[in-house]
């Protein structure tokens, strides 16, 4: 797949996402960074983002909740190059109605190279990363070199 550098903003935009045993843990977690996140620009599915928003102070652009589509918009902005970030403390433990979604969410995230965090340790090491605090490049799939090419096929 033919590549291309992006180069983040100061100001990252970062998706929360938590599925339902998981969303006290996201909660505390953004207590904790409030500082690191507050400057950011913080996308959530819909029950996140409103529990985020009730119980950490945040201000999240709240999309719709994850099993009525919100994982799928996700999905959307990370094609869009609309998120830097994707914090998603998925549940090891419970299949959900809309597996199939949350799958789809983390394979578009692969895709489009996103720096990922499962669980607290991992979304510690990337809010303290010097890539989170600055400027970055990433590389990411050309998708107007991806068209030519399929196109000359
Ligand atoms: O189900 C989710 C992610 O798969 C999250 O959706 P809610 O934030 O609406 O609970």
């Amino acid at each position: 797949m033919l590549q291309k550098t992006v180069t983040m903003a100061a100001t990252k935009r970062v998706a929360l996402v938590a599925h339902d045993n998981k969303k006290k843990e996201l909660v505390a977690w953004c207590k904790k960074h409030h500082k690191d996140l507050a400057p950011h620009t913080l996308y959530g599915t819909g029950t996140t983002g409103a529990v985020i928003e009730r119980d950490a102070d945040l201000t999240i652009n709240k999309l719709i909740s994850g099993p009525l589509g919100g994982d799928q918009q996700i999905g959307a902005l990370i094609t869009e190059g609309k998120v830097d970030f994707l914090i998603f403390f998925w549940d090891p433990f419970e299949p959900l109605p809309h597996d199939p979604d949350v799958k789809a969410l983390l394979r578009i995230a692969a895709v489009w190279n996103i720096p990922v965090a499962c669980n607290p340790a991992s979304a510690d090491v990337m809010v303290h990363s010097t890539l989170f605090r600055g400027s970055f490049d990433r590389q990411v799939p050309d998708y107007e070199g991806y068209l030519k090419e399929r196109l000359a096929n």
